[in-house]
């Protein structure tokens, strides 16, 4: 029997990988990816142009007997055109921290408890709405043609799809712009307004399952999602499963049916891409932090791995900050990193290696105690995204985090999960397809030494930046 075959497209920060997947079963059969350019802001049409070299645009239009094709990106970017189309200004990303004074003065407008209860999320300048208004303060010449704003994985469907007249979302991703209720399930363009200055037209919301359009070749385009979301999915995330992902961004996740609303900001009550709500943290320097120290090293990420490895598993007290771009979680914009705990004695590039997993890791840890905090059940933590290939990671995640760690068989999980979406769009049907297998990461005879670590980080988080 000739296999039905559907497409996932994943454009994250750093590239865009596109999977081929048997409709029927959920295997893997093909996996390609072309690289983006570095930086916090981009011309979306660099996006196209590594979907092309990743074989996306060709099996959009059917090629390969593509049945379905989904896309999930990169969340909360500013894809702001004009009234033909074009961006008035390079998309500014979830982790460019120019908005953070947008951020702040909006939230002092509104109250924390307006955002959070209203609109499930408190501004912090990942969001896009704090980007509309950076645009509005700072640039007011081209905030006044913005004719549209989507996010990148609308961009890419309404590029595939020919730029119809009308853009189409879904409801994961638009809760992540701060212009829209997950309770009500409707945009707050008074909200909009108030942060560019005038009313903007915005992507219509597609249900979970939803088709955004067929291409030309008869390709059928599903709503597409935010890449966490697309995670959950990819993954089959179960009540009880967070899910980490450690890519550019580390992320801390759950697919739940509770709503959260958390004054403090610490926590955006997303919505999932099944209908349910996706609560998160998530900090600005995930897997780079350990290829920036590998930099300073001067060894590759492999080398990097073991010399972590045959550190003292506490870096013998040598201890990072690693807010090495600003950071989120904490909401600290325009940190930077910091190194303490230095003695004569562990100056010594395995402890620098080490030093960094660890800092990369408590971070983690303690955007995974905020969640439990919100009341999100916690049994198991499921480790992706590529920092998760790290050996140093794995060592000590289970430790650190101090419940059940499992590692799924390595994989694109996002576009795995935007292939889903496409396949339910195909169908109608909900694919069922088998669970990956995952390995539990064995922890250590005693986590003693992951706590006295973690109230380390702690202290000098405190001391250093009093958060
Ligand atoms: N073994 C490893 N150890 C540490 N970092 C790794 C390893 N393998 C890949 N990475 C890093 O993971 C990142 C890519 O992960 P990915 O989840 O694809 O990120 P994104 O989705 O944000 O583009 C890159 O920064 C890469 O250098
Ligand atoms: O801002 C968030 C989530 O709120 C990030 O998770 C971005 O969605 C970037 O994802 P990656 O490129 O790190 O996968």
């Amino acid at each position: 029997m000739n296999r039905r075959v559907v497409v996932g497209v994943d454009s994250s920060t750093q590239s865009c990988k596109v999977v081929s997947v048997d409709a029927d079963t959920g295997e893997l059969l093909q996996q390609r990816s072309a690289p983006h350019p570095d930086g916090t802001s981009i011309n979306p049409e660099r996006w196209w142009e590594a979907f092309e070299k990743a074989g996306g645009a060709a099996a959009a239009q059917g090629e390969g007997g593509v049945l379905a094709l989904g896309v999930s990106a990169q969340q909360h970017g500013m894809v702001a055109l004009d009234s033909v189309g074009a961006p008035v200004h390079d998309a500014l990303l979830w982790n460019d921290v120019r908005s953070a004074p947008q951020a702040a003065a909006l939230t002092e407008k509104y109250g924390a408890s307006m955002w959070a209860e209203e609109v499930g999320l408190v501004p912090v300048a990942s969001f896009t709405i704090t980007k509309l208004a950076w645009l509005h303060e700072n640039r007011p010449e081209l905030a006044t043609r913005v004719d549209q704003v989507m996010l990148p994985h609308d961009w890419l469907t309404w590029n595939i799809l020919g730029r119809p007249a009308e853009a189409t979302t879904d409801r994961s991703d638009a809760s992540g712009t701060g212009y829209f209720s997950v309770h009500s399930n409707e945009y707050r363009h008074d909200l909009l307004e108030a942060a560019l200055g005038h009313a903007a037209r915005v992507p219509r919301v597609l249900g979970p399952f939803e088709q955004a359009g067929v291409t030309p070749g008869g390709v059928i385009i599903s709503a597409g999602a935010g890449d966490n979301a697309a995670a959950a999915l990819g993954l089959g995330a179960e009540e009880g499963d967070v899910v980490v992902s450690i890519g550019t961004s580390g992320t801390v996740f759950a697919s739940t049916v509770a709503r959260i609303a958390d004054a403090s900001g610490s926590v955006a009550g997303f919505a999932d891409a099944a209908g349910g709500q996706l609560p998160l943290l998530a900090t600005i320097n995930g897997a780079r932090t350990l290829v920036a120290t590998a930099g300073m090293l001067g060894v590759d990420i492999e080398r990097f791995g073991a010399l972590a490895l045959a550190a003292p598993i506490d870096a013998d007290g040598l201890l990072m900050l690693p807010y090495l771009d600003g950071e989120r979680t904490p909401n600290l914009p325009d940190a930077t990193g910091s190194l303490t705990g230095m003695r004569r004695a562990n100056m010594r590039p395995e402890n620098l290696a080490q030093a960094s997993v660890l800092g990369l890791v408590c971070g983690l840890a303690d955007a995974l105690d905020s969640l439990r905090s919100q009341g999100v059940p916690v049994r198991q933590v499921i480790l992706i995204g590529g920092g998760s290939q790290s050996p140093a990671v794995q060592k000590i995640a289970a430790d650190v985090f101090g419940v059940p760690v499992v590692l799924p068989v390595p994989g694109e999980y996002v576009a795995l999960g935007a292939a889903r979406q496409a396949a339910w769009a195909l169908d109608g049907d909900f694919p069922l397809w088998k669970r990956e297998i995952a390995t539990e990461l064995a922890p250590s005879s005693t986590r003693d030494w992951a706590i006295d670590v973690r109230a380390r980080y702690a202290e000098q988080r405190e001391l250093i930046y009093a958060v």
